[in-house]
């Protein structure tokens, strides 16, 4: 006979929530499991931590746009979740791609943090000295800072939040740039200048927690139904949708935020060539759930794209 819906997990049998082994992860899915036990009002031990090694995190010196992208950080968590291992995996939805196999399903999405990037080892982006190095991996922060200040070389910079704060501590790079969100989750938010939105858009779904599991488990499912937090699910599909509509990879700098205005979404995109010099950008109204409104947009920034800038784009996917 089926179990019925609502049980609660036990200590024989509890729920084991996957999550990446770095000090972000694992905060990621305290959190995640704090949230979800207190809904249900369970004890945090029928929730069990299963650390698992993400291929991203095997592979620290190279930029992930040329060891094959996202995939590196879900492709063991699918796994996991596919063979029973088990049944929850918590993300970065920002390090989740697009696509995801049908059976693999976002059951919840965490209230949205602080959405924006942090200047590190300056206090703003005019304040960066002439031909200073700028330490960043992520094409999007490279490409924004180069559209900014032409000047500046980018310097790759890659491992976990504390990696780069140590590289940059150790002078490897004048500046650097981290998601507001992550350092406040490591409890490092003293540090740096956030980036004022209205002149650097985060990445899509910055900021933003998933919560995924088995397609088909409605068990966990309505469990996880209870911490979604509708506003910020609306806000980061329509990115994802957007994202989806531009064929956007590892390779593409794509700035964008979605916010609530009143009962609808505004989500304002730009995106650029690698060396930051174009640029195109557009803003869209679209009701939540409408998902043809952000690829609409998509459409419209890639008619307008150069090739330098369309080169980077798959199209709609
Ligand atoms: N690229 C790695 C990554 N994935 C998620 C975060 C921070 C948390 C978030 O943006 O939700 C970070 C670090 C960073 O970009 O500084």
């Amino acid at each position: 006979m089926s179990q019925p819906l609502s049980a609660s997990p036990s200590t024989v049998k509890p729920l084991r929530l996957g999550t990446r082994r770095s000090p972000l992860a694992m905060a990621q899915a305290h959190e995640a499991r704090a949230r979800l036990a207190k809904a249900w009002g369970w004890d945090e031990n029928l929730i069990e931590l299963v650390p698992v090694l993400a291929s991203g995190d095997k592979v620290q010196d190279r930029p992930l746009a040329e060891i094959g992208g996202k995939a590196l950080w879900t492709k063991e968590l699918d796994a996991c979740l596919a063979d029973g291992r088990i049944d929850l995996a918590v993300h970065s939805l920002k390090d989740v791609e697009t696509i995801r196999p049908s059976d693999i399903y976002i059951g919840a999405v965490l209230p949205r943090a602080d959405v924006r990037d942090v200047l590190l080892g300056a206090p703003s982006i005019r304040a960066i000295p002439e031909g200073a190095r700028v330490g960043t991996s992520a094409p999007r922060r490279a490409a924004q800072m180069l559209h900014r200040r032409p000047d500046v070389s980018i310097v790759p910079f890659r491992g976990n939040v504390a990696t780069r704060m140590a590289k940059l501590a150790a002078g490897e790079a004048d500046v650097t740039l981290l998601a507001a969100a992550g350092l406040e989750r490591l409890g490092e938010s003293g540090v740096g200048t956030p980036l004022a939105l209205d002149d650097w858009l985060p990445a899509p779904s910055q900021g933003a927690i998933a919560i995924e599991c088995r397609a088909g488990d409605r068990q966990v499912r309505e469990w996880l139904a209870a911490i979604d937090h509708a506003p910020s699910r609306a806000e980061v599909m329509a990115e994802r949708a957007l994202l989806a509509g531009l064929g956007g990879s590892c390779h593409s700098p794509i700035a964008v935020l979605t916010r609530h205005v009143g009962d609808h979404l505004a989500i304002r995109c730009a995106i650029y060539s690698a060396d930051g010099l174009e640029m195109v950008e557009a803003t869209v109204t679209a009701a939540v759930g409408d998902d043809e409104a952000p690829r609409r947009l998509a459409a419209d920034l890639l008619a307008r794209a150069s090739p330098a800038i369309g080169a980077l784009f798959a199209g709609p996917e």
